[in-house]
């Protein structure tokens, strides 16, 4: 089974997962990346028992528009049951990185508004402590170098990620060399930095259902869990 196969699984999963709890009136949150794009393709399949999305990126938007879903302003919404995204890193604790696709902002505001975080990955992005993969963050371009110097200041290597301008018109850092383990606090203290619009570390609003995919099939693991079973899967 390859990478993709799993990314298809989990999404066909995450589709099992909502099918029942949508109706007519549901607007869809929407993340980015290629696992979030077989999710779109496979939500097609549901067109007409929901009445719209919100998506996270100008790219899922098109992509979704190609299939005839409509995709409407967030300020038009006033309620977003789900929020169906991947992420580039996933704790046991359901904290995520993400913004290996630049979308971080967006995505932060969208699952910000959701009631259920439902994040979708393969295995490949579970990790005990966040960090291997570097932290994006989006930056005014204007305050690039000054944020540079302060996320060296935490600890950090950035690096501009060269050639890259976000849906919002920012530039992107990636941190590299961070060994989080207090990801709340890490993810305050950068956006703290002015000139920060925000990172790619989702603590303060995490998953609420991590869909992990393996070879063997997609496990589950939700934060309802308690404190002792929480990291297993069921
Ligand atoms: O900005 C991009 C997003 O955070 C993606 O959700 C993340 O990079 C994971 O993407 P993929 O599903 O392609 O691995």
């Amino acid at each position: 089974m390859t990478q993709d196969d799993m990314k298809k699984a989990v999404a066909a999963a995450a589709l099992e997962e909502i099918r029942g709890q949508i109706h007519a009136d549901s607007v869809i949150g929407i993340g980015t990346g290629s696992t979030a794009n077989h999710f779109i393709d496979q939500l097609a399949a549901l067109k007409g028992k929901f009445r719209a999305t919100v998506a996270s990126s100008e790219a899922s938007a098109e992509r979704l528009r190609g299939h005839g879903i409509e995709v409407i302003d967030l300020n038009d919404v006033k309620e977003l049951p789900f929020y169906i995204d991947g992420a580039d890193e996933a704790n046991l604790q359901l904290a995520l990185v993400k913004g290996g696709g630049a979308a971080l902002t967006r995505e932060k505001i969208v699952a910000a508004c959701a009631k259920e975080f439902i994040c979708i990955a393969d295995e490949s992005k579970a990790v005990e402590t966040l960090g291997k993969f570097p932290i994006p963050v989006e930056v005014i371009p204007m305050a690039r170098n000054y944020v540079m110097r302060k996320l060296e200041k935490l600890g950090g290597r950035p690096v501009y990620r060269e050639g890259v301008i976000t849906d919002n018109g920012n530039i992107i850092l990636d941190v590299h060399g961070l060994n989080i383990t207090d990801p709340k606090a890490m993810e305050i203290e950068m956006n703290s930095i002015v000139g920060v619009v925000t990172n790619g570390i989702f603590a303060c609003r995490s998953a609420d259902l991590l869909l992990l995919a393996s070879p063997t099939g997609v496990r589950r693991l939700s934060v309802i869990n308690t404190p002792s079973q929480k990291g297993e899967y069921y």
